[in-house]
């Protein structure tokens, strides 16, 4: 069980959810300033993903919780993050698989989604824990959808 306290993000919706999840993955960041972690190594990633909105779902859902999970979880743990090239690139500091860049196709991955639903949530933060000492806060640009 992850358990934690994660900086605040203030918004003005109604309801917010949270929904935390490990990822086991490996990355390199390929660029020299990384040093070491120019390196193929792996971390578990700790995330938690803050979605928000006014309306519910026919559920009574903002998004069903194991919906986020299989589409983040789902989709890298396990995996190769260099491999994803639909989300990163070796080439684009940009899309390199940082911590920053990883927290923020989180978001980008989970916002597609809840652009599909009639309720149209949104995805207001991404904590990404690459490591005991190191983590990084998204939060999209408000209209950024
Ligand atoms: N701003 C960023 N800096 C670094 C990133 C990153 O994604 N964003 N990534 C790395 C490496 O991938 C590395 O895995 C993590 O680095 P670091 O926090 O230095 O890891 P340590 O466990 O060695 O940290 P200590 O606090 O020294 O134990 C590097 N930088
Ligand atoms: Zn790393």
């Amino acid at each position: 069980m992850i358990q934690q306290i994660y900086p605040q993000v203030f918004h003005n919706f109604r309801y917010e959810l949270n929904k935390d999840m490990q990822i086991a993955a490996a990355h390199f960041i390929p660029h020299e300033a990384a040093g070491k972690c120019a390196n193929m190594h792996g971390h578990t990633y700790f995330v938690n993903i803050t979605v928000a909105g006014d309306e519910l779902d026919e559920s009574g859902f903002l998004i069903n919780f194991q919906q986020l999970k299989k589409i983040v979880h789902g989709k890298l743990d396990h995996t190769l993050m260099n491999d994803h090239t639909d989300l990163f690139s070796n080439a684009r500091a940009e899309d390199f698989p940082t911590t920053e860049v990883v927290a923020r196709k989180i978001a980008e991955i989970v916002q597609a989604q809840l652009d599909t639903m009639p309720n149209r949530p949104t995805c207001v933060q991404v904590f990404v824990r690459e490591s005991p000492t190191s983590y990084v806060v998204y939060r999209p640009k408000a209209g950024n959808r």
